[in-house]
């Protein structure tokens, strides 16, 4: 698999702006681009980038999206006068025009496409594009909110054309519709549109009714627009993670895309005027990580909206520093998603129901126009008594104040190894066996738990380099490990008890593959919470940290298996927020090794990519995929994801129903809460 991070940015594109008045517009200013280059300069982050130039999008290339009268109307923008641009402005909502603003529009068009070039050819696995001015509410004839060229829109077409990409999915997590992009694609079922964007039952900007939840494409491409409504402002980490894992991440591994755009706004995070939502910087890092496992890793994010200069150069380079491959920071304040947020994913999941398989069981509503009007109904009362309580000034937006994302170190060795003499090291890791810095009390501690007959040295040793492995991870010196033990079980219990004890400050998830013998007693005080997936029928969940869950057909089931990862473990471990991962592979797991790798790579957006990886001795050939997992490699296609198995379907959902009381990202609907 290839690595690689391009990074594609002209400061050619900055030599534009606003010549007039106008309040909508003077937000969208060239330092947006300065400070954002200047971050990841600073950080660093720049030079471990693929630098690739800018080009200028050709007439054929804009043609692709826009009309030949709209192409010839912007290339006369050059010559006009002050007052000829003020004229041709008026035609259209919330743009503005400058005679160098036609050559940025096709600077910004040709560097998206050259990031689609970079990675389909292999030069790199995935790239961002710095460019202004943005494209997603841009239309075939018209330009809009500081859009000209629909940069995204013309990549995905040209990506069609030359690459014959079959399948293209389009994340555009910027605050605002591009309803651009939408009516591009709406009849198109070879592009999946997803969007969320500030609605406010469309009292906010575009204010365009085909924004809403209802608008899910137009003749064959039906199912392939879904949008997710924000009616209210405030969002936080939780209501974004949530509808990645409930909703955007099932129907894009159901899709089975082979190249992935994202529409790049970062107006979405806190501190930003047009937003006004509260997401951390931090958490583009995660929606990165769960998008860079699609397409064999082929990912090109293309800069939208952000307009908050800090917030957005300090998402721009979480967003980088995760397409490089560096492990994700902690995820901050998930405390459940809010009501309103709940409302929107259960319109959305129940009007696709029909169009996707992963879908199927969620939840009808009566109508969703009614309860939309009633929700309405019931926010405009609580609107007024909160602006009666605010007293005279009825909107008074607060400057928001937030963290410093953390520093996100990467150890220098990124995986060590625990293997038997005779298993060869995969290449990029480090054979790990040194337990002479573990102190004899943690030595005489195993001896006494975990060796039958005291001079079953081999079993000591390999229990102690373990232990000292998880020593290793704990301080941040090694990223992740992965070990071939002789009994996977009680290696699982000795990392265990060694990584909740007292001295280190941890919280481990362990995530069980297989029907083996897990350590379910030691997880009263919720310092570890134990997931098991088997196919026996398990016996009645114990307590809140330990979970059973039974697929008919065990993991042999792909679909199955992967709606339980994307709609129970990973929200269930979001939400637990571990700080150390334990994968074991039980002897008898029938998992077919890409789903393996796709489970493995998922799950390192978690504890800081601090994960150990346990295996029985006999899974040698599992070494090297596993191993190119940790590494950072994206994890190959599942392919086309038939549908689950229904009983699968039905033994997750009751799962998910019974725990989603004590796990608030389980929740998919706000009537649960009630
Ligand atoms: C690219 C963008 O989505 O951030 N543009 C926002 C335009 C807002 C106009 N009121
Ligand atoms: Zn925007």
């Amino acid at each position: 698999m290839k690595m690689g991070t391009a990074l594609i940015y002209d400061e050619e594109m900055t030599k534009y702006k606003l010549l007039w008045v106008d309040p909508a517009c003077k937000i969208e200013v060239p330092e947006r681009l300065t400070v954002s280059h200047e971050a990841l300069v600073q950080s660093g982050l720049a030079d471990r980038c693929v630098s690739i130039p800018v080009r200028e999008a050709t007439d054929a290339d804009i043609l692709l999206v826009h009309s030949e009268e709209y192409l010839e109307a912007v290339k006369k923008t050059p010559y006009m006068t002050l007052e000829d641009l003020k004229e041709f402005t008026l035609q259209y909502g919330d743009v503005y025009f400058h005679p160098n603003i036609y050559h940025c529009a096709k600077l910004a068009a040709g560097a998206a496409l050259q990031l689609v070039d970079s990675v389909m050819t292999g030069k790199v696995r995935n790239g961002m594009a710095l460019v202004r001015p943005p494209g997603h509410h841009s239309m075939r004839s018209a330009a809009s909110g500081f859009c000209v060229f629909n940069n995204v829109a013309i990549a995905a077409r040209y990506a069609k054309q030359k690459y014959g990409v079959k399948r293209v999915l389009i994340v555009d997590w910027d605050i605002h519709h591009g309803q651009g992009v939408q009516y591009s694609f709406e009849d198109d079922p070879s592009v999946l549109y997803f969007s969320w964007h500030r609605y406010e039952h469309q009292k906010f900007w575009p204010q365009l009714r085909e924004s809403d939840f209802d608008s899910v494409g137009k003749n064959k491409g039906v199912g392939f627009n879904i949008n997710v409504p924000w009616n209210k402002v405030g969002m936080q980490n939780s209501d974004y993670l949530s509808i990645f894992c409930h909703l955007l991440l099932p129907v894009a591994y159901e899709f089975n895309p082979d190249l992935v755009l994202v529409c790049a706004g970062f107006d979405s995070a806190i501190g930003d005027p047009e937003g006004e939502m509260c997401a951390t910087p931090d958490i583009f890092a995660h929606l990165t990580h769960l998008l860079m496992n699609l397409a064999g890793g082929k990912l090109c994010a293309v800069l939208e909206g952000g307009y908050n200069l800090t917030s957005l150069a300090q998402s721009v380079c979480q967003t980088v520093q995760t397409l490089l491959g560096d492990p994700a920071p902690p995820p901050a304040n998930l405390d459940g998603p809010c009501k309103s947020a709940l409302d929107s994913l259960h319109c959305v999941r129940s009007a696709h129901r029909q169009y996707w398989s992963c879908l199927k069981h969620a939840a009808d509503l009566p109508t969703c126009e009614i309860s939309t009007k009633r929700i309405k109904v019931a926010e405009e009362e609580e609107e007024e008594e909160k602006t009666l309580d605010k007293g005279e000034e009825g909107n008074s937006i607060e400057e928001k104040v937030w963290p410093e994302p953390p520093k996100r170190v990467t150890p220098t060795i990124r995986t060590a190894v625990v293997l038997p003499d005779g298993v060869t090291c995969p290449d990029g890791c480090k054979r790990f066996s040194s337990s002479e810095d573990l102190d004899p009390l943690i030595i005489s501690k195993l001896k006494e738990n975990f060796l039958k007959d005291a001079d079953d040295s081999d079993t000591l040793s390999s229990l102690s380099s373990l232990a000292a492995l998880v020593e290793k991870v704990e301080k941040n010196e090694i990223c992740s490990g992965l070990a071939l033990v002789r009994d996977v079980s009680m290696a699982t219990m000795c990392v265990v008890q060694h990584a909740a004890s007292a001295h280190l400050r941890n919280r481990v998830l362990v995530v069980c593959v297989g029907d083996g013998k897990v350590p379910s007693h030691v997880t009263e005080d919720g310092k570890i919470l134990v997931v098991q997936f088997s196919n026996k029928d398990s016996e009645e969940q114990k307590c809140k940290y330990y979970i059973p869950v039974c697929l008919k057909k065990g993991y042999s089931d792909v679909s199955g298996f992967m709606h339980a990862v994307l709609g129970l473990l990973l929200p269930l471990a979001y939400e637990y927020d571990p700080t150390l991962v334990l994968l074991v592979r039980m002897s008898d797991a029938g998992l077919c090794e890409i789903v393996w790798q796709q489970l493995t790579g998922l799950l390192q957006g978690l504890a800081q990519g601090h994960m150990l990886v346990l295996m029985q001795d006999g899974e040698k050939e599992c070494v090297g995929p596993t191993a190119s997992s940790l590494l950072g490699y994206p994890a190959p296609s599942l392919g086309q994801l038939p549908a689950p198995l229904p009983e699968d379907v039905a033994s997750i959902e009751s799962l998910r129903h019974r725990l989603k009381a004590d796990w608030k990202l389980l929740q998919t609907t706000a009537q649960e809460t009630g």
